[in-house]
């Protein structure tokens, strides 16, 4: 008689037998770069187990680890999913820099879909609307155009440094209200009147965390299994829809509301400088329901790129001025001596020339701790071969930025250390003058909001300087509080922050406090 089930099971592994040696034979065909190997027998439909070798924490310092065994260019594979992590200077400028027509796309990712998280620049791939979308926004945040909103940053910035005067200990809402108050008054001619309570800024920051949560790989089924992505959400196991359903209409928010307010208000909005969208309305070829339609999703990626990105940079600052005392005390030196005792004047973008040491300190900052260490994933638009590795179409590419502004042959010895001096030369000028830090990514999709956050940054950072004193929190006991200096906790997160932490903020002299008083006068 037939013994049909071991048949059955005779024809199945007779099938997982050839499916194996198929799968064996095409990589041996395609010569990936090295890397942690998974498991070498592919589950059929999921692919292979991934080697336990592959950082799940911290992933910017995992890779950069097995840099140092694999080399520059590291393959890792999981599950169908091919990764290539870009881990030195040289390796990135040769992808990233001399070959953009591959590099420089975005990876497809079920929820990007779901979401419509390609209404923004940030998650388009390489093409056209891309290219669209960048031309419009990089019109004004050029180099040149940037500098027209400076007016706002110091306006902004003041105000910052008069609640620093007045309440230290909540330094850290200060800092987080700062970069969200600032692009909302550029792009859409919006002050926030109250940063806690404000229905844009709310809206906008949830829609950041529920992005955040829902794109980190592997945290929905649909990221397994990418055809669930058609099944609505009722059936078992598809709450995701609902998820992706509720970021759609944050998104949408995000897109239209304060859009709508820059819409009404145009007539009264033509300040000197005119908001961004004020612009864009006048620039727009026929203002039809298309055009609006492209313009409000290219200001709206403002908010979710500017705000969380320079909100980590400007706490690293404070971090870094409290446990490097003698680094605050030799940026201090050279403000003073620039423009006489504290409080003697504002610090102006006018000063920016003659203060080498404080913009060599700002270089540090986005170099010790990168605010994106992994970037933004990048994806290919074509198979491609490099140093005799086949790269493959459509995979996904991650520059760990991390490993670039910690290599020692671009930013010398001891890279874990601060160290603003690595940017000067032994005279105390700058080595580079139109240096580009690489915490804004290289190639076509470096960031196109450098000039202007890097703005915001100097002019907090000088502004502080002058008037306050950082230091260590004190304890009850009057002890000044122990940090890690050699490596404070940061997070684990797309856009890494330090974890929280307390810092001393004194005014400099009585003469700060008046000045800055005055400040609050005014308003
Ligand atoms: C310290 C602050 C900032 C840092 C460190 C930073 C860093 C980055 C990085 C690493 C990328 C990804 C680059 C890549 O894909 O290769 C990026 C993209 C982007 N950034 Fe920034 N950024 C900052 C602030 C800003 C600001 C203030 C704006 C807007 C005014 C902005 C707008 C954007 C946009 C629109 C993209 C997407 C570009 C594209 O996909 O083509 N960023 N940024």
């Amino acid at each position: 008689m037939v013994d049909f089930p071991s048949n059955v099971g005779a024809a199945l592994a007779a099938l997982l037998a050839i499916y194996w040696a198929g799968s064996w034979v095409t990589d041996r065909q395609k010569r990936y770069p090295p890397g942690p190997r998974p498991f070498p027998l592919p589950i059929p439909f999921l692919g292979r187990i991934p080697s336990a070798a592959i950082p799940t924490s911290f992933p910017w310092l995992g890779y950069t680890k097995l840099a140092e065994r694999f080399g520059p260019l590291v393959h890792v594979e999981a599950l169908n999913t091919h990764v290539f992590i870009v881990n030195s200077l040289k390796t990135a400028r040769d992808l990233f820099e001399k070959r953009p027509l591959v590099y420089s796309s975005r990876p497809w990712v079920p929820m990007f879909e779901l979401t419509e998280f390609r209404d923004f620049m940030v998650g388009q791939p390489y093409g056209e609307e891309w290219r669209w979308h960048r031309r419009t926004f990089e019109k004004h945040f050029r180099r040149e155009s940037s500098r027209a909103y400076r007016p706002i940053h110091v306006k902004k910035v003041h105000a910052f440094l008069r609640k620093l005067n007045d309440n230290p200990e909540d330094f850290a809402a200060h800092v987080r209200a700062l970069p969200g108050a600032t692009i909302m008054s550029t792009v859409y001619g919006y002050d926030v009147p109250d940063y806690s309570k404000d229905r844009f800024v709310e809206v906008a920051e949830e829609y950041n965390r529920r992005v955040t949560v829902s794109f980190t790989p592997g945290a929905q089924i649909v990221d397994f299994f990418p055809f669930l992505r058609h099944f609505p959400a009722w059936v078992p196991g598809c709450g995701f829809q609902k998820s992706a359903q509720e970021i759609r209409a944050l998104k949408d928010e995000v897109k239209n509301k304060p859009f709508g307010y820059a819409l009404e208000h145009k007539d009264d909005l033509r300040l000197n400088p005119a908001p961004i969208v004020v612009k864009m309305l006048e620039e727009a070829h026929k203002g039809t329901d298309d055009e609006m339609e492209m313009l409000r999703r290219v200001s709206g990626v403002s908010y979710s790129a500017a705000s969380d990105t320079t909100v980590s940079a400007l706490m690293s600052f404070f971090l870094a001025m409290a446990l490097y005392p003698a680094i605050q005390h030799k940026a201090q030196t050279e403000i003073d001596a620039l423009l006489g005792a504290p409080g003697a004047t504002f610090p102006t973008f006018e000063h920016k020339a003659s203060l080498p040491f404080v913009e060599a300190l700002l270089r540090e900052v986005l170099r010790w701790r990168p605010v994106l260490p992994l970037s933004v994933p990048h994806a290919t638009s074509a198979e491609d071969n490099y140093g005799g590795y086949f790269i493959p179409k459509e995979t996904t590419v991650v520059m760990n930025i991390w490993a670039l502004t910690h290599e020692e042959s671009t930013h010398g010895s001891n890279p874990d250390a601060f160290n603003p001096d690595r940017f000067l030369k032994p005279d105390g000028t700058l080595l580079e003058a139109n240096h580009t830090s690489l915490a804004f990514g290289l190639g076509p999709r470096i960031c196109p909001g450098r000039f202007y956050a890097e703005d915001v940054l100097w002019l907090t950072f000088v502004s502080v300087l002058a008037f306050f004193d950082i230091g260590k929190a004190m304890t009850t006991e009057g002890a000044e509080s122990e940090v890690d200096v050699a490596s404070p906790p940061y997070s684990d997160t797309t856009i890494s922050h330090p974890l929280p932490f307390t810092c001393s903020i004194r005014p400099r002299s009585d003469v700060v406090k008046d000045l800055l008083g005055g400040i609050s006068l005014q308003e």
